[in-house]
Parts: C-alpha cells; sequence; structure tokens
C-alpha cells in the first residue's frame, strides 16, 4: 500500500530509513514574519488602489519572490470547499485511494506520494495531481468524492483569473505591454497539487517536502488555516509563512526569474511536518506548455545581456523531477561572466 497516510494510520511510531533525511534542515527563524500581505480588492476599478498594490508587488518580487494576497477574488466557500476535498480523499479506505495511484508524471489526474518519484530520500507527504488547462480527463477523476469535478474546475478558473491578473501587473511592472506574459503563455498550462501532509511521530527526522523553487511561471498556493509548516528562504534563513484567513501565498517561480531576465527572483521554500495533525494545502502551478522554448523577454535586455540561457520547458520540467530536490534547477541556466 503506498503513501504516508496509509502508513500512520497502521501506528508507526518512528521513522523508517527512506523518509530520514536532513535535506535543507536549518533553523527557522521566529522573527516576526514581515512577508507582505497585498490587498487586491478594488484594483479593478480604482487606479489609486492598482498602482499601490502594483508597487507592493514589484517590491515582493523583488525582495521575496513570495507574498501573501487578499481581496483575490477565490470566494472563502470555494477555498474551504477544496481543503474538504483533500480531507475527503485521505480519509477514505487506503484501498480506494490505491485504484488513482500512479507514478506518471503526465496523467491528468493521479494520486502520489513522497512528492518526486525520484528523489533519493521520501518526503512525508501523498498528494492528488491533476491537470487543470487543458484539462482533466473526464474519466480520470473520482467519482465517489461528492461535487468533485465542479468544485475542482471552479477552482481552477478562479486561479486562471487571479494568474491573469497578476501577470498583467507583474508585466506592466517590468516596464512592458500589459499583455506580455499572458501571450508569452498562451495557452497555459495550469495544474494542481493538493497534498496532504500526515502527522508525524519525529517531526525534526523527516520534511514534508524539501528546499526547492517551482518551476513554472507563478504559484497560487492555498494553506489550511491553524496548521504551520510552510517556510520561505530568504538570504539563506527559513522564515515561516503563517496561513492568514481569506489570504493566498503567490510565488515567483524559476520562468519568471528567466523572462525578466533576473529582475525576480523564484523563491526557495520548503514544508516541515508536526506532530499534531494533518496538513493540506492547494498549489496550483501556472506556467508554459510542455514545447515552449522560454528565455529572457528580448524587451528586457537592450544594454543588459541575457543571464540565462533558453530552454524548453518540458526538458527543464524533466530534469527537475530528475534532480535531487535541494539543488537550484535555474543556476543549471546561467550563462557564466555575467
Ligand atoms: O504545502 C505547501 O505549503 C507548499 C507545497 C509546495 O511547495 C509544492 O508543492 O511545490
Ligand atoms: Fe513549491
Amino acid at each position: 500500500m503506498a503513501g504516508v497516510r496509509a502508513m500512520v494510520d497502521l501506528g508507526i511510531d518512528h521513522v523508517p530509513n527512506e523518509y530520514l533525511t536532513s535535506i535543507c534542515k536549518g533553523i527557522t527563524i521566529k522573527a516576526p514574519n514581515n512577508l507582505p500581505i497585498i490587498d487586491l480588492s478594488g484594483i479593478d476599478n480604482d487606479d489609486l488602489k492598482r498602482k499601490s498594490a502594483a508597487e507592493e508587488i514589484h517590491l515582493a518580487c523583488q525582495k521575496w519572490g513570495f507574498f501573501q494576497v487578499s481581496g483575490h477574488g477565490i470566494s472563502n466557500e470555494l477555498m474551504q470547499d477544496i481543503i474538504k476535498i483533500v480531507h475527503y480523499f485521505f480519509n477514505l479506505p487506503a484501498k480506494e485511494r490505491m485504484v488513482y495511484y500512479s507514478t506518471d508524471i503526465y496523467k491528468s489526474f493521479r494520486f502520489s506520494t513522497g512528492s518526486i518519484a525520484s528523489a533519493k530520500k521520501k518526503f512525508w507527504s501523498d498528494y492528488l495531481f491533476q491537470h487543470c488547462q487543458p484539462a482533466v480527463h473526464e474519466d480520470d477523476v473520482p467519482e465517489s468524492i461528492p461535487n468533485y469535478r465542479k468544485i475542482t474546475s471552479n477552482y481552477a478558473k478562479a486561479v486562471d483569473e487571479l494568474a491573469r491578473k497578476l501577470l498583467r501587473i507583474i508585466a506592466q511592472n517590468l516596464g512592458l505591454d500589459w499583455q506580455i506574459l499572458e501571450k508569452h503563455l498562451d495557452p497555459p498550462k495550469q495544474t494542481m497539487k493538493m497534498t496532504y501532509y500526515p502527522q508525524c511521530p519525529c517531526p525534526d527526522q523527516a520534511i514534508g517536502i524539501g528546499c526547492h523553487a517551482d518551476p513554472g511561471t507563478i504559484t497560487v498556493l492555498q494553506q489550511e488555516l491553524g496548521v504551520e509548516g510552510l517556510e520561505v528562504n530568504y538570504n539563506g534563513q527559513w522564515i515561516p509563512v503563517k496561513p492568514v484567513e481569506g489570504a493566498l501565498v503567490i510565488n515567483v517561480a524559476d520562468m519568471l526569474q528567466i523572462l525578466s531576465n533576473n529582475k525576480y527572483k523564484s523563491a526557495e521554500h520548503r514544508v516541515l511536518v508536526n506532530t499534531k495533525g494533518p496538513r493540506v494545502s492547494i498549489a496550483s502551478f501556472y506556467g508554459p506548455t510542455d514545447d515552449k522554448h522560454i528565455a529572457p523577454l528580448e524587451e528586457l535586455l537592450g544594454d543588459n545581456p541575457p543571464v540565462f540561457k533558453a530552454c524548453l520547458f518540458r526538458e527543464y520540467m524533466d530534469n527537475f523531477y530528475k534532480n535531487h530536490l535541494g539543488t537550484r534547477n535555474i543556476e543549471t541556466l546561467k550563462i557564466l561572466n555575467n
């Protein structure tokens, strides 16, 4: 039977060898978290609000590569419904979950575990992975979960709107035409990873997901309220990203660092586990399709030489899955002597 939840259900009281890890450990800074929470409400109709939110986003993309947004347009009800779906799935009998188990990264819906199949150490997490654009195959989604299709497709639509809104602001913040990033990604690839981190008997011996930066363009992340675990690397220090009611975490991912020619930085992050109870998160990855070549936008080059070589997104993703997490994938594309 695959999965950490299945193992925990058997009453395991230690961390098995394949999960024992010190990947990217390092001390969590308990200092106050001043990761910005940026209010997007009213920005479509009010120039002053839009300008001030845009400035905050620009600074956050440069400094942290991570920020939270409120007033983002995804309803509280939808946010709660999607978390319930993940709990529902992971509370099914293990045998029922196994029907959907697969390690095929190209499947449009699957249940899997350990985060990255080829990672040398396993992560203390299980997850559901679903394609949103292009859409999941109708026959692949679990029928037994009430309203699964309706809730996930409404959620994916709302994330698409938010991602487009952010990409327009980010394009303008880079001094470019507001549509340039959206056009560049047209059609975008959108996927959703719904992760379940079961409680762990010895949290300092395992990790929910090791340090990594997301490969796509931007990630929209919803954290379950009341359970901490996500941390962002800021100048070598790990800063907790506390779940805030109604807010979503946005992170700059590698392709945006490349497109912006290093103006914005993708942020390394990781997830710790705890003894208290499970934690659920919903990460929506928004980025290019696999056949796209990504390189610094020509419009940004002018006097500045490109900092990164071009890459085919499929190859970048293959390397991401092959590499042991903890290495910064984007470094392989850096043009030296810059
Ligand atoms: O669970 C989280 O908060 C983050 C998950 C994550 O970073 C990922 O799946 O890429
Ligand atoms: Fe991530």
